[in-house]
């Protein structure tokens, strides 16, 4: 349990502050949560959610009283976020962010706040290709990797420690890296591959005469998922990261380059060499815990702590003949919100019982569908 903070404000209730704050509640965390989002959509599910405990109605209110602000909104908000906060935080309160590149926010930040600030960097390695608080998830960086950044002239171990502990609490493991190395990993095992799925996306247009669409199958599926992200999200990320994304384009180039000429040659031994490295290195990523669990359709049920919970679910489910494939009691501490996690055969049954629960009142249900892919590793 994480004690350091009493007051977390966030600002930017979407996907990430939603999960975030969802995740927070459901670690146990008995401080307040101001929320702030510009969007009333996003504000009237963040309530239903009861996702935070006061919602700012301006930047001065969201942030003079909190001792942690977390920023998740898209980057292009944050240099007029960083402006308008600057003159309301408090000496000692630790300013954190969620984005996607990091030499970009700390130059703002270096901008705009001032010098004495005690700003860190971050950006958890989980996410989706959906937006918005609706498709947020208590669990999403249950086992993720999170980055932690902090410019060179900073040394803020005090305030490192405190904020590894909410990291720690929301399931996720801290890395410490710094501004350059995380610019340049993320370049490659993110935005890359982001760009190569909108790539592949736009080749189905690219000859026109031939309709593609209708026989795609899961590889298509699977190496492109994340090309129905938030395009505004994108451009900013691949803008603000531009030089480390343009030298993996240039690494790209030669690779495709290479691999045109071996086709022209017909040399398929180096053909085969390269089909098997490709597959090693796929390979050798360790898996997940999430992806080395058998059930692929999976429902999350925040409960409460008291008898006859579980009774309760499985009677739901028996009333409608929804079969259970597997259940397991998460986050079990003594008076905390625990999560009840069922899987189910397929993902027809799975919204069934989505549907079941959410009728019932259980507001905190959510499904995992990342799943899927992990299914046909
Ligand atoms: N989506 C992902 O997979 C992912 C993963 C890790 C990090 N990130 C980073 O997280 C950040 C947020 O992404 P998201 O996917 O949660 O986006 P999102 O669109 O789901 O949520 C962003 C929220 O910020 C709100 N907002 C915008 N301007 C605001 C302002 N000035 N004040 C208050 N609220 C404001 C929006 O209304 C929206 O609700 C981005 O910077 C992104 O780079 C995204
Ligand atoms: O899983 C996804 O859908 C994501 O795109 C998440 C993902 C990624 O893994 O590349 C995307 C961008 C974020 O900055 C962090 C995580």
């Amino acid at each position: 349990m994480m004690n350091d903070f009493k007051k977390i404000s966030i600002i930017g209730l979407g996907l990430i502050g939603g999960s975030i704050a969802l995740a927070l509640k459901n670690s146990g965390f008995k401080g307040q949560i101001i929320g702030r989002d510009l969007n009333s959509d996003n504000i009237k599910v963040a309530k239903e959610l009861q996702v935070v405990d006061i919602f700012a109605d301006s930047i001065k209110e969201s942030v003079e009283h909190a001792d942690l602000i977390i920023i998740a909104t898209p980057l292009r908000y944050y240099e007029s976020i960083f402006k308008e906060m600057s003159t309301h935080i408090k000496g000692d309160t630790i300013i954190t962010d969620v984005g996607s590149v990091k030499g970009y926010v700390h130059k703002l930040a270096n901008t705009y706040l001032p010098a004495n600030t005690k700003f860190i960097g971050g950006h958890p390695m989980a996410g989706s290709e959906k937006s918005g608080i609706s498709a947020s998830n208590p669990y999403m960086f249950e086992n993720a990797y999170y980055f932690l950044t902090l410019d060179k002239q900073d040394v803020l171990s005090e305030e490192l420690d405190k904020l590894k502990k909410v990291i720690e609490a929301i399931g996720a493991y801290p890395v410490v890296t710094s501004l350059q190395k995380h610019d340049k990993i993320v370049a490659r095992i993110s935005h890359t591959p982001h760009l190569m799925a909108v790539i592949l996306a736009n080749l189905l247009d690219f000859d026109k005469n031939i309709s593609y669409i209708p026989y795609v199958g899961g590889g298509f599926r699977d190496t492109t998922r994340i090309a129905s992200g938030n395009p505004d999200m994108w451009r900013d990320i691949f803008l603000s990261n531009k030089e480390e994304l343009i030298s993996s384009i240039e690494s790209c180039e030669i690779l495709i380059k290479e691999f045109k000429d071996l086709l022209v040659k017909d040399d398929s031994r180096t053909m085969d060499e390269l089909l098997r490295k490709a597959k090693l290195i796929r390979e050798s990523i360790p898996k997940h815990r999430k992806d080395s669990m058998p059930q692929v359709f999976e429902v999350f049920i925040g409960v409460e702590d008291k008898p006859g919970m579980l009774g309760d679910l499985t009677r739901l489910l028996g009333e409608q003949k929804i079969n259970i494939k597997d259940i397991e009691i998460l986050h079990a501490r003594e008076d905390e919100q625990g999560a009840i996690k069922i899987g189910f055969k397929n993902k027809e049954e799975q919204m069934k019982a989505y549907t079941v629960f959410k009728n019932a009142n259980y507001h905190l249900t959510f499904i995992r569908e990342e799943n899927e892919s992990a299914n046909n590793e």
